[in-house]
């Protein structure tokens, strides 16, 4: 089965077509203020009238007042919510919509007992915390520690990019994997070579 791929923190029109046009399946908008990549409902709702079929758009969240996840969701069609924070299981599947859930990885998490809280997530996104930072660092953690049959997909994230998602692929065999930092040329601007350059190495990271 081939990888799946998302790509987080699209802002612009035209890294959202860069990721539609290089084969990404699922397009990460940032509701969190206090992220660099944070767009406002508004913006995204205005940029999801130009996603085509088939691409899956995706709306993050970090401890955010469930009010606000609401007022997200009046106005932006996203099909899967991502909560990469402390939110409980009932927080998660109060808006009554298909949602994945982050962990940390890298041994602060206790990633097979978090893992089991989440039970109907559509998927479980292992993301590096860097000194703390929830995600969306550019940094990589260890993948040799991941541990085996956590009941869910899982989303492999955090510091991945054209240099390793191929061997990531082939050392972890996750479900789909997550990108952010790795193809960028400046925060929160993606570049169209390394968004096509990241693809090929998944494709690549799935032939071998
Ligand atoms: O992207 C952000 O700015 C961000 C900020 C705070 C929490 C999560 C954030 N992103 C979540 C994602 O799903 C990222 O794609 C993931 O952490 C991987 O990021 P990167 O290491 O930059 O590829």
């Amino acid at each position: 089965m081939r990888t799946r791929v998302k790509i987080c923190g699209i802002m612009r029109e035209a890294d959202l077509s860069d990721a539609v046009e290089a084969g990404a399946d699922a397009i990460g908008l940032v509701f969190y203020a206090r992220s660099s990549r944070n767009i406002e409902p508004q913006a995204a709702a205005a940029l999801l009238a130009t996603l085509p079929a088939f691409v899956m758009p995706v709306g993050l969240f970090l401890g955010a007042d469930p009010e606000w996840v609401r007022e997200v969701l009046r106005q932006v069609p996203l099909d899967l919510l991502q909560f990469h924070g402390r939110e409980s299981a009932d927080y998660c599947r109060s808006f009554g919509r298909p949602y994945m859930k982050a962990i940390g990885a890298g041994g602060v998490d206790d990633v097979r007992g978090l893992a089991e809280k989440y039970g109907d997530a559509r998927a479980l996104l292992l993301d590096g915390n860097e000194h703390g930072k929830p995600g969306g660092t550019g940094h990589a953690f260890d993948w040799n520690h991941i541990p085996a049959g956590l009941g869910r997909p899982l989303v492999l994230a955090g510091g991945l990019g054209p240099d390793n998602v191929c061997e990531a692929i082939r050392k972890v065999r996750p479900y789909a994997v997550d990108v952010s930092s790795g193809v960028e040329s400046a925060l929160g601007i993606k570049n169209t070579q390394l968004i096509q350059t990241f693809m090929n190495e998944v494709r690549r990271g799935d032939s071998e």
